[in-house]
């Protein structure tokens, strides 16, 4: 099955409202329907830039998809500070990002945690990009794979096949995060193809065959190429590269590195 490429920007808790409708004027101006034919492109703003991009993307019908960085578990009530995917629906999000490493590291989340979140996009139609991924012990203990497929297994407990083919899963090794220390294309190809296959024996080859596995970790325009031509690799979740819109076009323009 061709799969189409998803490149999303992870702003992480950079850039205001007034700098996310800049940054995605900038990436309206330099990307193309040729582009967008080809590659999904998608923006992960704070919570507080999505009004402001929603109002942008539906005002001048721009084909950048957006989401969050993270969702509630809980549908509503007293949880300060939370937000809810009837919230994220109600901005038009397309994607929710669940369990991100640094959700995991700072704020505790566990394998539970991103499965009731991944239950909770679902319930309001939020697509998860789901993030999993070792850290650096893990890898040189050789255990990535094992590892990653932990999370995974945790992730999707209970998931129907019916919501499972929409998923995406980005997997992140964590020591290449913001660290500009990137996976060799094999190391990536290495896990992604372990986590298709995983996906397979969860639900079945067809199922596994249309979800879109990213990788995401120090990719830049100078990297992307070899990293996208691994057949297992469908996209990026990037971080700091997201952040420059001409390096973020490039991206988008794997093709063309
Ligand atoms: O969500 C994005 C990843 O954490 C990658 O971040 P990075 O591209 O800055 O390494």
């Amino acid at each position: 099955m061709a799969r189409t490429p998803l490149m999303a920007g992870n702003w992480k808790m950079n850039l205001n409202h007034l700098e996310a409708i800049a940054q995605v004027q900038k990436l309206a101006f330099g990307l193309s329907d040729k582009d967008f034919d080809a590659v999904e492109v998608a923006v992960l703003p704070p919570f507080t830039d999505l009004r402001s991009v929603q109002t942008l993307v539906d005002g001048d019908k721009l084909k950048i998809k957006y989401g969050a960085q993270d969702v509630s578990a809980h549908d509503s009530g007293a949880y300060t500070g939370e937000i809810s995917g009837a919230m994220l629906a109600k901005l038009n999000c397309t994607y929710a990002v669940i369990g991100h490493s640094e959700r995991r590291q700072y704020h505790g989340e566990d394998d539970a945690t991103c499965n009731a979140k991944v239950k909770a996009a679902y319930r309001y139609g939020l697509t998860p990009i789901l993030c999993v991924g070792e850290g650096l012990d893990v890898r040189k203990a050789g255990g990535q794979v094992a590892h990653t497929l932990a999370q995974l297994d945790g992730a999707l407990a209970d998931i129907p096949a019916e919501q499972a083919a929409s998923i995406v899963i980005a997997y992140e090794p964590v020591w290449a995060i913001g660290t500009g220390e990137v996976a060799t294309p094999e190391d990536a190809q290495e896990v992604c193809g372990a986590i298709r296959a995983r996906l397979a024996e969860l639900y079945d080859a067809e199922l596994a065959d249309g979800v879109r596995i990213q990788y995401g970790g120090s990719v830049k325009s100078g990297n992307v190429a070899a990293i996208m031509a691994q057949p297992d690799v469908d996209g990026a979740l990037v971080g700091g590269a997201a952040l420059d819109a001409e390096e973020f076009i490039k991206i988008v323009r794997f093709r063309d590195q």
